[in-house]
């Protein structure tokens, strides 16, 4: 994603290399605010609140969390603390739970002394490793999309997409948008029907934000109109990111993409998720007993955005109590195909 002009990562070192800055995501698009995590505690406030958010980033803002307690206490119980409390921010994506896996693997066998800058190689090695895996996805997407376009002559492709599976989820490139831009930039025609994804749209705020950014011809839409889309054939595939794909190949992944993928079925739509094998976990037998995170109702209840002088203010859009599940499970039957870095699978 470019912003003014160059490409970004959503997460970099500070110049002294002992904290991160990122991107508070909660301010975008109206604004672009770049924030310094400096202590294990900022990293687990910045996951838990939604600074920084996207399963692939926040393993990564987990793993310089656990670095950056390293460097203030060494210590086993420092190690154990940390990685309790970043663990704990969110349950759902896999990924922040192997990428603290990781670090801690990296440094447990370590003297105290040794650990930080270890914990800080593994940490920084896990976000080059994700812009290696997104970029990967990214070219074997290209091939499903020059198929995919070929197939439906003059005409741009139609992709639907929900939630933000972007270069805002990753550190760079985004998973299930990496095959969205480097088609875009190989000239390939193509529009995105962007999901707002209600309640926090990070479809309407995120993904049309980057999408605007790099060029990319899209529109953005209620949750509730894809079904309505693809029964009238203007959706020639949806690709979504994903949380946590299980070992029977469930999905989880933001609330609203079960239905997605059941309209997909119905409408005889091919349903993608975009995924490398950091967001795998063969450990978990099934979706269904993976642990759902449910969030504060308020982010229902409320809807944020500028009013007319600017200034970012909320309107109360129910004065009703209101439940909020981050997210859902697909079923593995409902997936054409899982897109990673080694290729398009048809099972995991
Ligand atoms: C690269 S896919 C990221 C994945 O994470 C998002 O969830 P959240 O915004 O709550 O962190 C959403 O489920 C995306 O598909």
């Amino acid at each position: 994603m470019k912003l003014d002009g160059a490409e970004i990562r959503s997460i970099v070192r500070t110049p002294d290399g002992r904290g991160v800055r990122i991107l508070d995501q909660r301010k975008l698009p109206w604004e672009v605010l770049w924030v310094e995590l400096r202590s294990a505690a900022d990293a687990a406030r910045a996951i838990r609140e939604m600074w920084t958010r996207g399963a692939p980033l926040i393993g990564v803002t987990g793993a310089y969390g656990l670095a950056m307690a390293l460097a203030e206490d060494p210590s086993d119980a420092s190690l154990a603390a940390a990685y309790a409390m970043l663990v704990e921010t969110r349950p759902t994506a896999v990924n922040l739970r192997w990428a603290l896996d990781e670090v801690r693997t990296a440094v447990a066998p370590l003297a105290p002394a040794a650990r930080a800058g270890a914990a800080f190689v593994r940490a920084e090695a896990i976000a080059d490793e994700d812009v290696a895996l997104n970029h990967a996805i990214g070219v074997h997407g290209l091939d499903l999309l020059r198929h995919l376009s070929a197939a439906n002559p003059g005409r741009p492709l139609n992709i639907l997409t929900h939630c933000n599976p972007g270069w805002l989820a990753t550190v760079a490139y985004g998973t299930a948008t990496a095959p969205i831009y480097l088609a875009h930039d190989a000239g390939i025609d193509l529009h995105v029907w962007v999901d707002e994804t209600r309640p926090r749209n990070q479809g309407a705020l995120l993904t049309a934000f980057e999408l605007a950014n790099h060029g990319v011809p899209h529109t953005v839409i209620a949750d509730n109109a894809g079904g309505l889309l693809m029964a009238r054939g203007q959706v020639d595939a949806v690709i979504v990111g994903t949380d946590r794909v299980t070992a029977n190949g469930d999905v989880c992944n933001k609330i609203g993409t079960y239905l997605k993928a059941l309209a997909a079925h119905d409408c005889g739509v091919p349903f993608y998720v975009a995924m490398s094998y950091t967001t795998i976990d063969r450990g978990t037998p099934s979706g269904d007993v993976v642990p759902i995170e449910d969030r504060d109702g308020d982010e229902l209840a409320l809807l944020a955005g500028p009013a007319g002088d600017g200034a970012i203010g909320t309107v109360r859009v129910t004065a009703s109590p209101a439940y909020n599940p981050a997210f859902d499970v697909t079923p593995a039957r409902l997936v054409t195909g899982y897109l990673t870095e080694q290729g398009l699978l048809t099972e995991i």
